[in-house]
């Protein structure tokens, strides 16, 4: 999560590289200036009714980074440790992330100060419903589109669409994305992140020679992103995935982790050490193993100067927003590690909530099948046109995407006439 000093605190960090790319691609201070701070954010602070009768004052954000190319999209996480320059830090990166798929979207992200794993499923309704409350006015289905980020899930979006409704006095099913199925959700929604990440690392080990069916991987976070990444990769390309880890530790099988004993084992238990067939390790050892892919998602800053001379595996999918530091990503860069950075990696998310706004203002809805060859398709042109800047420019991946995606943010602001 976010630290203090420039290294680590993630909105440090997203400055970094914007100024990277504003060098690269040349652009006047003024340009620069707009693209280095959010257009605005929220902070708002409320109180909510506990379970024992008293109240208690919690405070949220939402930071609506940059709405040049459309209505600002993101998603709201929960957790103790949230702080505003991680969430400027998220909505940034969600800007170049709709950018480079090409989604007539901005960029924002929401979060509340909370720890989820301490609410019963009451003071957590209480908590969702009391924060769209407080940011109900300035969210909307063409202006602002939250939807699920960590700690928060389809069960979340439907008290926050049903509140926001509520305030509005009609349903609004648009307002939000990430819905359970039967309340507007879409098709693929799901596993969209991962699956998105699964079809550019397809493309990725085709560019590299690796074979995926032959590659071994380990997985560090196991919720939505990580969990799908583990059942994804063992259906789709035949991977042995060798070790997973959560926050509580890792766990390990050369011969193979089955994804559905893990995740059987977390529903029962909340974590995946002790795992039958498996022996647990530390995170550190997670990260360090001899593997051909290294899947990243959990949080912020995971690959460090510190650790980043450890990481041996031949592809870095980077699921998780902001896991690879500036130096690291350098470091990654000279060891020829190929790194699918995340606002590329991970887009397969915000692409299927796009596809269900689409579906909402349509009401009429895709199957599944659709959904991931619309995804398939977005997330395929979208590495190979930051592979092939990264190739021609010899860049690494990160300041490739960041030159696609930044260069259209740049060119609608331009049009609209904004420098
Ligand atoms: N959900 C989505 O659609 C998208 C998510 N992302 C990004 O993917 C990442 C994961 O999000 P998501 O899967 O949705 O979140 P979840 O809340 O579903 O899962 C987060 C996972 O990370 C684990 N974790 C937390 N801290 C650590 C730690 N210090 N070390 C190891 N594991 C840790 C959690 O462990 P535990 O279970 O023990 O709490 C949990 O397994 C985030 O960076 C998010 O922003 C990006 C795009 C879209
Ligand atoms: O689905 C969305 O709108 C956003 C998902 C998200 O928060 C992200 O991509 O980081």
């Amino acid at each position: 999560m976010a630290g203090t000093d420039n290294h680590s605190n993630p909105f440090k960090i997203a400055q970094k590289q914007i100024n990277d790319c504003a060098d690269v691609l040349k652009l006047g201070q003024s340009t620069r200036e707009v693209l280095l701070r959010p257009m605005r954010e929220f902070h708002v602070n409320f109180p909510v009714r506990m379970d024992d009768g008293t109240t208690k004052l919690f405070q949220g954000f939402r930071v609506q980074y940059n709405d040049a190319k459309g209505p600002t999209k993101g998603g709201i996480r929960f957790h103790p440790e949230e702080t505003v320059d991680t969430v400027r830090a998220l909505a940034a990166w969600m800007t170049w992330k709709c950018a480079l798929l090409d989604l007539p979207l901005g960029g924002a992200k929401g979060g509340v100060i909370c720890n989820p794993k301490e609410l019963s499923q009451f003071e957590l309704e209480r908590i969702s419903r009391s924060y769209i409350k407080a940011v109900g006015a300035f969210i909307g289905p063409d202006k602002d589109i939250p939807a699920p980020d960590v700690y928060t899930n389809p069960q979340i979006m439907a008290w926050m669409v049903d509140e926001y409704s509520s305030i509005i006095g009609k349903n609004q099913f648009g307002v939000i994305t990430g819905k359970p199925l039967s309340l507007g959700g879409s098709p693929g929604r799901g596993d969209a992140t991962a699956r998105g990440g699964m079809y550019t690392l397809r493309e990725a080990a085709r560019r590299v020679g690796l074979d995926l069916s032959k590659a071994t991987m380990a997985i560090q976070g196991y919720g939505n992103a990580g969990s799908y990444a583990a059942s994804l990769a063992q259906s789709m390309f035949g991977i042995k995935v060798v070790a997973v880890c959560d926050s509580k530790g890792a766990v390990t099988c050369e011969n193979g982790i089955c994804a559905d004993t893990v995740d059987a084992h977390k529903r029962k238990t909340s974590s995946v050490l002790n795992c039958e067939g498996t022996r647990n390790m530390t995170n550190d050892e997670l990260l360090a193993l001899d593997v051909d892919v290294l899947v990243l998602a959990a949080l912020e800053n995971t690959i460090t100067e510190r650790n980043v001379d450890k990481v041996k595996a031949k592809i870095l999918v980077e699921l998780a927003n902001g896991p690879t530091t500036p130096d690291a990503d350098e470091v990654l860069y000279r060891k020829g590690i190929h790194v699918i950075p995340d606002f590329l990696c991970n887009a397969g998310g915000v692409t299927v909530s796009y596809f269900e706004m689409v579906q909402n203002a349509y009401m009429y809805y895709w199957d599944e099948a659709e959904v991931h060859e619309k995804l398939d398709k977005r997330m395929t042109k979208a590495y190979h046109e930051v592979v092939e800047l990264s190739e021609k420019y010899k860049i690494n991946m990160r300041k490739a995407a960041y030159a696609v995606a930044v260069a259209r943010v740049v060119e609608a602001m331009k049009l609209r006439g904004w420098v």
